[in-house]
């Protein structure tokens, strides 16, 4: 479990990035922290880790303020995962994979095994394990940026836009396989993005941020989509918008669902 108690960060320059925010984080739960850009998402995921201090209040990993914990070992007990995938370009797949493992103490040999394992958890064939980074495709490096945070088998794991740079197709295919992971491995998953469907696909609860760093709403994405707090959340998530504006139309025997402006979207089953 994550806990933040009233943490404010303002940085060096005066700008307030977290203001007083309270937030649980529960175990084995996929919490996705959703906002536009500069709303302080990064540095709330950051507090986490230690890579950020808070300015003031406490963040708690089960239970013991971060603060009281060693940075380098903190950081190599959480499993980190960063939109640019972070691998080590001049390392192969497998090292990079199994460098976690090493600095654990692992041999060689149990480290490049445990690698492998890794690899095929996260959907890619062990056989890739001897590429470079730049001989992978956007996904397969993003699957492998997965694996080699699960290296050190952490119960956290901390994801900054890990998805944002491949194509559409790709990120649909990662979320779901990320919540196949998930059912499989029950991690605490603390997501950050800026995509409400991405959010609403992967969150067990969603935490919409506005500027500043203030929470607008947390709740599940049924909570946020029957009852938005205010107007912002319900501009957010495109509740006002043609988007969610959905409705069904009868053709023949068949149920269509459209959006606000007639476009078909689906069908209903049954
Ligand atoms: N090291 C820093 N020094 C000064 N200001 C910073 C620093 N890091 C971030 N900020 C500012 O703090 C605010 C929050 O930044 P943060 O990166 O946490 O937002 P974000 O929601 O993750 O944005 P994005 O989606 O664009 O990554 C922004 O106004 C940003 O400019």
């Amino acid at each position: 479990m994550i806990e933040f108690r009233s943490v404010r960060k303002e940085y060096a320059d005066g700008t307030v990035a977290v203001r007083d925010l309270d937030l649980v984080v529960p175990a084995h739960r996929t919490v996705v922290l959703l906002g536009s850009s500069g709303c302080g998402k990064t540095t709330l995921l950051r507090m986490v880790n230690r890579m950020v201090d808070p300015t003031s209040g406490s963040v708690l990993v089960d239970g013991e303020d971060v603060r009281g914990r060693d940075p380098v070992e903190l950081r190599r007990s959480i499993g980190y995962v960063l939109q640019s995938g972070g691998l080590l370009p001049h390392r192969t797949v497998v090292d990079n994979v199994a460098t976690v493992p090493r600095l654990l103490g692992s041999s060689r040999r149990d480290a490049e095994r445990r690698a492998a394992e890794l690899l095929e958890l996260v959907g890619l064939d062990p056989a890739l394990g001897r590429r470079y980074p730049a001989q992978l495709s956007g996904g397969q490096q993003q699957r492998v940026g997965v694996a080699r945070a699960l290296g050190a088998d952490p119960n956290i794991l901390l994801m900054d836009e890990p998805f944002g740079a491949v194509d559409p197709i790709v990120r649909a295919d990662l979320q779901v396989e990320l919540r196949r992971l998930q059912a499989e491995l029950g991690k605490t998953v603390l997501f950050v993005t800026h995509d409400v469907d991405e959010a609403f696909a992967l969150g067990d609860l969603v935490v919409i941020l506005r500027a500043g760093g203030e929470v607008a709403q947390a709740g599940t994405p049924t909570e946020i989509l029957t009852s938005p707090a205010d107007d912002f959340v319900a501009d957010f998530v495109g509740l006002r918008s043609a988007k969610r504006r959905l409705q069904v139309r009868t053709e023949g025997d068949v149920r269509v669902v459209v959006d606000a402006g007639g476009r078909p979207l689906g069908v209903l089953d049954a």
